[in-house]
């Protein structure tokens, strides 16, 4: 969603991939490892990349996606998200272009999911607790 959003807005040329990683599976607390469930099909050596993310919450996928990218060889990496949760930072992570900061709740819909539920939500909406614990 977000990257249909961001397509149509882009002017010069681009290439686009896409990369599939993981680490809350089918729940709301990041397990602290990233899972590669689809990799870039593309070379990045010698490429300037921007990530396009949907949310950044403790940021531990982005810090590890920057690390994974660069040993890739890419000449630069500069970072995209729709939202960022400032308060549930664990590490900092340099944002070029942002959507929004939201509070540290746990959200869905708009391409965001629950366990794969949600995604087709029109808007994003903060998941009730009694539906997750
Ligand atoms: O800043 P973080 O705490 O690392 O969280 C952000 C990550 O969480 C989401 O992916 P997720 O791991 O939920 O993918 P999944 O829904 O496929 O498990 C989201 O797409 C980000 O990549
Ligand atoms: N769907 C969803 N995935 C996340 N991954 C990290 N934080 C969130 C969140 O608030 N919602």
């Amino acid at each position: 969603m977000v990257m249909a959003d961001l397509a149509r807005e882009l002017r010069p040329h681009v290439s686009m991939d896409w990369m599939a990683v993981s680490s809350y599976g089918a729940g709301t607390q990041s397990s602290g490892v990233v899972k590669i469930l689809k990799d870039l099909d593309s070379d990045l050596s010698g490429r300037h990349v921007l990530i396009v993310e949907d949310i950044i919450d403790s940021g531990l996928t982005l810090s590890w996606l920057l690390g994974n990218l660069a040993s890739r060889g890419a000449a630069s990496i500069e970072i995209c998200a729709l939202l960022r949760k400032p308060d549930a930072a664990k590490v900092e992570i340099d944002v070029k272009y942002l959507g929004f900061d939201i509070p540290n709740q746990f959200v869905v819909g708009y391409g965001l999911d629950f366990a794969e539920r949600y995604r087709n939500l029109r808007d994003v909406a903060i998941l009730a607790p009694h539906v997750y614990s």
